[in-house]
């Protein structure tokens, strides 16, 4: 059972001291400390197997399952975005959209938040008759409807094509410009990462051995030389040779 000591914070902090996360005898997180600010954009990359997912989902409070302690503090109100879209196929995609709100304008900001990730019009539509990125896309309407101050995000567009997710880093910055809540996306995908985020941190056998601010504009392009060099230093950490990355 994971113990969580900590509590909620009120400002969209997230702190997490000497977190301790594992499998049977073996310790993922052993230790682990980080600190978000409230609104920061981190993306959190590693190695398959570095305890990426594993950190999202003690963040989350999804791993009850899991041996741990440690402290956890983070946002009372906070969402999740995976994969996969995870939504309930016999609701159609307003209903998946407010499923967890209470109060009579559930609706109305439903239908807003469609709007917001551009898919106004489709409110009646069933998830099957959406492509991936559209089911993505009200996962995240999903996520954001509750005006949540943190919003945790694992690989959330690891399985579109190319032109979808760069469609989707877009929205995602949009929305983050309009809303700012904290952000911790986990990806594996060094661009993405200094696409998205304002702090890249690399998690490398359970501690965090690279965390590199990101001090580029909003508007970002991959030839940029600054952007080329964060690209470069943070393979480099990954161990990825250039001709590879
Ligand atoms: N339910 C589980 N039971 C046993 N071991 C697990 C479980 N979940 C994760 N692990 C192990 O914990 C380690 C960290 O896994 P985690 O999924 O956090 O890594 P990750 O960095 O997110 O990897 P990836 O990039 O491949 O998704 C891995 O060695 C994994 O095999």
């Amino acid at each position: 059972m994971a113990t969580n000591l900590g509590g909620l914070t009120a400002t969209g902090t997230v702190r997490v001291h000497r977190l301790v996360r594992g499998f049977g005898s073996r310790a993922v997180l052993d230790g682990f400390d980080l600190e978000i600010g409230a609104g920061e954009f981190v993306a959190l990359l590693g190695r398959s197997g570095s305890g990426k997912s594993t950190l999202l989902r003690a963040l989350a409070g999804l791993d009850s399952d899991v041996d741990g302690s440690g402290v956890i503090e983070v946002p009372e109100k906070s969402s999740v975005v995976f994969q996969d879209a995870r939504l309930l196929p016999w609701q159609r995609v307003l209903d998946n959209v407010v499923l967890g709100l209470r109060g009579s304008n559930a609706h109305e900001r439903g239908r807003a938040a469609l709007a917001e990730v551009g898919l106004a019009g489709r409110e009646n539509a069933w998830p099957n008759e959406l492509s991936g990125g559209e089911q993505q896309r009200v996962a995240l309407a999903r996520a954001l409807v509750s005006e949540p101050e943190l919003l945790l995000a694992d690989e959330p567009f690891g399985a579109l094509d190319a032109l979808t997710r760069l469609r989707m880093h877009d929205l995602l910055r949009e929305l983050y410009a309009r809303h700012r809540p904290t952000v911790l996306l986990v990806t594996h995908d060094v661009d993405e990462a200094v696409t998205l985020a304002d702090r890249v941190l690399l998690l490398d056998s359970g501690r965090i051995a690279v965390d590199l601010t990101i001090d580029l504009p909003a508007q970002r392009s991959h030839r940029q030389p600054q952007f080329l060099a964060y690209r470069e230093t943070l393979l480099r950490a990954l161990g990825v040779n250039h001709s590879e990355g």
